[in-house]
């Protein structure tokens, strides 16, 4: 039986409105994560730390106002928002996370709410205004990443455990609304709000407010979508309320790691989205990528697909330098993406779970007119790539999704075929582009 709720799920099942719609159509989305952390970049007082560069403050417990300082050095004379547009249009993303203000408290906007913002630094320029103009302009949309958790605002509490500390976080949720409102009013074009920083009891407890913020967003830009990890209901439970339900309008559980495509399937009853580090765990600019294992174009290829294949988006994350460049990796990483997605695109932008059971040589995806991709990773020795179908599918045809090259399907028995691989080897992830037939009375996707 369903419990009374004041603060729990909002919507029931997927949002099809044209705006969830397009969210989900983008599939491909960059994160970047810029802030102060970019200046000292893992390395403090000679001490370099392998932790994540931008939870740095914390790893050399730096007091908030000597963090701050950090201020007087952000320069970043080499940032041009129209290059770093372009670099999000060659990777083929179609839309990007900013950090507008990460647990530091440093706003890449001249906030009028607090003093820790771009207005107050050598290089005065609304920085978060010029990179949502360029992004739009190249028709990418915009995500706002907010930080609740500010270290760099004393009225913010961890925990509620006394009246004076119920006084201050009121001041301080106030102080959080405001700079909601300012970014909402500032930049409209704005298209999500990806909370972080709300897995402390302070915020458990105050479910109410998280409640009211995604209202509040919810009005103030009609479309907007907000994630799961923003939501708190009344008894604290977090992402899914005490009656089971996806609160928000996407779940964003998956930071660094992904369902499993045979056990989690459940996954694909609701929007969700993933975001991913290049390094193993390094969101932030960090001087030394050695200390870590960096993952190969193909290997960050093969999340973005998988989660697709799951009916997920993907966000693969950048870590801005502090003089406003990319590092030579990451440009490198999204050319290599780039290339990939003008070739197969075609299986991941507005596609989603096929029902297909997996198979070790890779994902099915599911195209909106019905055609359903196959993403070999893994070519076997055998050269037959095995194809269970759901009940009622029989597949009808089968090519190459880049050369349509004609590809031969055998029927091994019912519902089970081994589908060819190309004469000439692509050296790449490559797609099969499978046309199938759909008996009458078939339930499910296909019907
Ligand atoms: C999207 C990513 N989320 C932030 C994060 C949060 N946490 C974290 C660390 C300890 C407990 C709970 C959450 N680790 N990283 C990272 O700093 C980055 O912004």
């Amino acid at each position: 039986t369903e419990i009374y709720l004041k603060y729990g799920a909002t919507n029931e099942g997927k949002r099809q409105d044209s705006a969830m719609q397009k969210f989900r159509d983008n599939r491909l989305g960059v994160f970047i994560h810029w802030g102060l952390y970019a200046i000292p970049g893992g390395e403090w007082n000679g001490k370099v730390y392998a932790g994540a560069a931008e939870w740095l403050k914390s790893w050399a417990k730096v007091p908030s106002n000597e963090w701050m300082q950090l201020m007087s050095q952000w320069n970043p004379t080499k940032f041009d928002a129209k290059k770093w547009a372009v670099m999000a249009k060659e990777m083929g993303a179609k839309y990007v996370k900013i950090t507008t203000k990460h647990h530091e408290g440093f706003c890449l906007w001249p906030s009028k709410y607090s003093k820790y913002t771009v207005a107050s630094t050598p290089y005065k320029r609304d920085l978060l205004g010029e990179m949502v103009k360029a992004y739009n302009e190249e028709g990418i949309d915009v995500h706002f990443y907010f930080s609740v958790m500010d270290w760099s605002n004393s009225d913010y509490r961890y925990d509620i455990k006394s009246q004076e500390d119920s006084i201050a976080f009121s001041r301080f949720l106030e102080f959080t609304d405001n700079q909601l409102k300012e970014l909402a009013a500032r930049y409209p074009t704005v298209k999500d709000f990806w909370f972080d920083g709300t897995w402390d009891a302070s915020i458990k407890k105050n479910g109410w407010w998280t409640a009211h913020a995604e209202q509040m967003l919810k009005e103030l830009l009609p479309g907007v979508t907000i994630n799961s990890r923003l939501r708190a209901d009344d008894k604290g439970k977090r992402h899914f309320d005490s009656n089971g339900r996806l609160m928000g309008d996407y779940e964003s559980g998956y930071e660094r790691r992904l369902p499993d495509p045979v056990q989690d399937l459940k996954v694909t009853q609701w929007d969700w989205e993933a975001c991913m580090t290049v390094p193993e765990n390094q969101w932030g600019y960090h001087k030394d990528w050695s200390l870590s294992y960096i993952k190969t174009p193909f290997e960050v290829i093969d999340r973005i697909v998988h989660a697709v294949s799951m009916g997920g988006n993907m966000v693969v994350n950048f870590g801005p330098q502090a003089d406003g460049d990319f590092r030579p990796e990451e440009k490198a990483l999204a050319t290599a993406i780039g290339k990939w997605m003008q070739c197969y695109g075609k299986a991941i932008y507005a596609c989603d779970y096929a029902e297909f059971d997996k198979q070790d040589w890779g994902y099915y995806t599911r195209g909106k007119n019905g055609e359903v991709y196959m993403i070999v990773f893994n070519q076997p020795y055998s050269e037959r790539l095995i194809v269970k179908t759901p009940k009622g599918i029989s597949i009808e045809q089968a090519s190459l999704l880049t050369t349509n090259e004609n590809i031969v399907v055998v029927e091994t028995t019912r519902n089970e075929y081994n589908v060819s691989v190309p004469q000439k080897n692509p050296g790449e992830p490559y797609v099969i582009q499978l046309k199938i037939r759909v008996a009458e009375g078939t339930k499910g996707v296909y019907k």
